[in-house]
């Protein structure tokens, strides 16, 4: 079997929503497919009124195909401080043609005020290791780990685009969606995440700088979070480029177009080239002339954070078969 579904851009990329299809009769939620975590939970009749604002709800009452796990809790934090909490039901999901029968749904009963404030976001569909799975007392499978066995092959992609929709497929490599070869890299799945290492980077025309970063493919996370070292050395190409504290960031003039940022992928020789215009992630202010930068830095985190800046320049396999991160350009 095969599947796959639409990946819709937020604001400024922010996170690319997807819609999901939970129960019988079907009831679509739009979710945020993340690599970087493994909790498959939606906003539902069980969230508190006041921590919902114009998402949709899920409701298992609504759903022939429902059965609560009697007993069975969930609670997740994530890196950047959000939160939420739930109870567990099984239930039929869907993800275009590709169907898991008995699949962990887990239904909020809390969510921190950043899930409240994103009305568009009904959930999160957690692909990453069933390691990272918060359900208690017995972690459940994620949707990837349920489909596997059923899947043409044991892989899905993710085709994130700057600005205009792409494509999570699961099953099958779409020949169409991608340039030259797909080069692909061992993954360390022992912290859960899809974690791999590029060999270093290059900055606008400048020469390939061979430094380890290792890091994780997460299209949940918005920016792409790398060591200082390469941060600073990117930022100290731009005149204007400086570090602001009250944003907690760095921030540059949105024109000139600042330099592309290359990252390596293997020892081939091949990279993925974002365009410049990738780091102009947002303006600051009003006037328009100052943007927040799309590559901050990873400190505290322990590990870079490959997100949609970096994902939206390239097509991805994440192949749960052998374990391997595909990189192509596009
Ligand atoms: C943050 C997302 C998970 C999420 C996505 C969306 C949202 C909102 C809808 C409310 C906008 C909140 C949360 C990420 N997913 N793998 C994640 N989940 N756990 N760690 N990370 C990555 C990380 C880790 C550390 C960091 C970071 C990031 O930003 C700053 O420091």
């Amino acid at each position: 079997s095969t599947g796959g579904a639409v990946a819709t851009p937020e604001d400024h990329d922010v996170e690319y929503l997807t819609p999901v299809s939970i129960g019988t009769p079907e009831q679509i939620l739009n979710l945020d497919i993340d690599t970087g975590s493994s909790d498959l939970w939606v906003f539902s009749s069980e969230t508190s009124r006041s921590e919902v604002k114009g998402q949709t709800l899920y409701d298992p009452s609504n759903s022939s195909t429902a059965q609560k796990l009697e007993g069975y809790t969930w609670s997740i934090s994530y890196g950047d401080g959000s939160s939420s909490a739930g109870e567990v039901y099984l239930d039929t999901v869907s993800i275009g043609a590709l169907t898991v029968s008995s699949q962990a749904v887990e239904v909020a009963q809390k969510v921190s005020s950043e899930f409240t404030s994103d009305s568009n976001n009904d959930g999160l569909l957690g692909l990453g290791f069933g390691s990272l799975n918060t359900v208690q007392p017995n972690a459940q499978k994620t949707f990837f780990d349920n489909a596997m066995p059923a899947l043409d092959s044991p892989v899905f992609t993710a085709d994130l685009k700057a600005g205009i929709p792409g494509r999570y497929n699961f099953g099958y490599i779409d020949p169409n969606a991608y340039t030259g070869n797909i080069t692909y890299v061992s993954v360390d799945d022992s912290q859960g995440f899809w974690d791999w290492t590029s060999p270093g980077y290059a900055i606008g025309s400048g020469s390939f700088e061979n430094t380890t970063i290792k890091g994780i493919a997460d299209t949940g996370t918005s920016l792409l979070l790398l060591p200082s070292s390469v941060v600073s050395a990117y930022y100290g190409k731009i005149s204007g480029a400086k570090y602001d504290s009250t944003q907690a960031g760095y921030v540059l003039p949105c024109s000139p177009t600042p330099p592309d940022f290359a990252f390596g992928v293997g020892d081939d020789g091949a990279a993925i080239v974002l365009p410049g215009k990738y780091i102009n992630y947002a303006p600051t202010g009003s006037s328009g002339t100052t943007c927040f930068g799309g590559i901050q830095g990873d400190s505290g985190i322990g590990f870079a954070i490959f997100g949609d800046v970096a994902l939206k320049a390239a097509f991805v396999v994440f192949d749960g078969g052998s374990k391997t991160l595909g990189w192509a350009s596009k």
